[in-house]
């Protein structure tokens, strides 16, 4: 995991604004969820309050929806608006193709949904979640259903990962779906992302997995140099 850096707060801050003017008038938005995500969240609301007039906004996780609920902006679900124009969220890791690791807050699966349902997936970070290999940073968190645990823990050892169970403040952490989370660390990281991915989807039990693969579309970047947009290599 790499350091914190106060830095990182004042990039995070400024691609969420620059996210936030992605958003067009009459636009239905997707709402990711963490850190960064919750400046872009902050950035939208402050549009909204000055003007700006979204059709609505489905979002991926209670926290998320709270903050955009003080914010002023009107949020719904997936019943309402099953087809969103845009969704913004952040990663974990971010390799050059745009393929992700998600899911170190636990949000994953929620994130996926909302995100598959957009016509349009632009992520969100500072230059520190960039990196040439995905893995070697962080986990891949696979959500899995509680009773199917142990065997998928001994499927998830088999394909190489080191497991771990995902605990929150000492206790096992429970999603907002009422699974919990396997954290499957690759020590070498992962070659190839889209077998692992399927691999993982294979076995039965596993909802879903932290690897977002081609869904991002565009990469909104902060760091030392300013704010960058980066389409996949
Ligand atoms: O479940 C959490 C999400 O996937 C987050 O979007 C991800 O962990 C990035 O969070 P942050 O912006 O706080 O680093």
């Amino acid at each position: 995991m790499t350091q914190h850096d106060p830095q990182q707060d004042i990039w995070k801050q400024q691609v969420g604004e620059a996210a936030a003017k992605l958003v067009e008038d009459n636009m239905i938005v997707g709402l990711g969820t963490g850190s960064t995500a919750n400046q872009f969240i902050l950035a939208l609301g402050r549009r909204v309050q000055q003007g700006l007039r979204i059709a609505g906004a489905v979002s991926s996780s209670q926290a998320s929806h709270d903050l955009a609920t003080s914010m002023g902006i009107p949020v719904a679900d997936l019943d309402t608006y099953p087809e969103l124009d845009i969704y913004i969220d952040g990663a974990d890791e971010i390799d050059p193709q745009l393929q992700l690791i998600k899911g170190a807050g636990g949000a994953l699966l929620r994130e996926k949904i909302v995100a598959s349902s957009a016509r349009r997936f632009v992520v969100i970070a500072d230059t520190s979640k960039l990196v040439q290999r995905l893995g070697l940073l962080f986990p891949v968190p696979v959500e899995v259903v509680p009773f199917a645990i142990t065997p998928v823990r001994k499927r998830l050892e088999a394909l190489g990962a080191v497991v771990t169970t995902r605990q929150r403040a000492g206790q096992t952490f429970i999603t907002e779906n009422q699974n919990l989370i396997l954290d499957c660390a690759f020590p070498d990281g992962i070659a190839d992302p889209v077998t692992l991915n399927a691999h993982l989807h294979a076995i039965v039990g596993v909802v879903e997995t932290g690897l977002f693969l081609q869904m991002a579309k565009q990469a909104v970047i902060g760091g030392a140099d300013g704010v960058h947009i980066i389409q996949p290599a």
